[in-house]
């Protein structure tokens, strides 16, 4: 089943300066329709409240509701997919618990974790890091835009067609190096959600990817 996967993922993250609500809020008025509401630090009952107060948003602006992780949550609210950070899981047993309708997005930082991805049927990669990031400090080697050149060549010659997501430490001007490394897209939190003008960025991403 095709899912609507866009160029541009913007993730919510935990900031002083706006609220998860508040940053679902500003993106999408600034035209964003695929938001990932990452927040691994609240409870069922706040997620919730978050959840559904975003989802409302995301209904008015025609976006689609990602959620990092939580899949128990499935159901309780509208949400449209999981992105599962757990590298290792079991994304055939996920997917027969969370059924075809439901966006399911994997990460990866090699292109053996790619492959497998794919194999199991998720919807889209995040493949990363890009760059350094304090989204999420991550040991893992950074990619460069080369690390994503060799990684989509190689899924080409394996004939493999995964929609793959750059994340980590993605900034306006990569956009373009890394668009031309044959990837989908681009998933981003810190660049557009610590900018003086939130919505000023998100619009100067959109507008660079699109
Ligand atoms: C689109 C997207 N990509 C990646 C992540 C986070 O991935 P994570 O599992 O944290 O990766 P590492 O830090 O282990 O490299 C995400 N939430 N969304
Ligand atoms: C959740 C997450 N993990 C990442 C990693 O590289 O491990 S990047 C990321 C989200 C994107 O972060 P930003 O755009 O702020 O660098
Ligand atoms: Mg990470």
């Amino acid at each position: 089943m095709k899912k609507f996967i866009e160029k541009l993922q913007f993730i919510t993250h935990d900031i002083h300066q706006h609220s998860h609500i508040e940053q679902a809020n500003i993106a999408c008025s600034a035209g964003a329709k695929w938001i990932q509401y990452r927040c691994l630090t609240k409870n069922d009952e706040e997620l919730l409240n978050d959840i559904n107060a975003i989802a409302a948003i995301c209904d008015d602006w025609g976006a689609t509701l990602i959620v990092t992780d939580h899949i128990h949550l499935n159901g309780k609210a509208d949400i449209q997919g999981f992105h599962i950070e757990d590298m290792d899981a079991d994304f055939v047993k996920i997917r027969k618990q969370l059924g075809e309708a439901i966006t399911i997005g994997g990460s990866s930082n090699t292109l053996e974790g790619l492959i497998r991805l794919a194999s199991e049927g998720v919807d889209y990669a995040g493949f990363g890091p890009f760059f350094t990031t304090t989204t999420k400090p991550n040991n893992a080697p950074l990619l460069g835009v080369s690390g994503y050149e060799k990684a989509i060549k190689a899924l080409k010659a394996k004939e493999i067609d995964l929609p793959v997501l750059a994340v980590g430490g993605v900034t306006l001007s990569d956009i373009d190096p890394l668009m031309l490394t044959g990837i989908f897209g681009i998933a981003a939190s810190s660049a557009i959600n610590q900018a003086e003008d939130m919505r000023a960025a998100y619009s100067a991403f959109y507008d660079s990817i699109m």
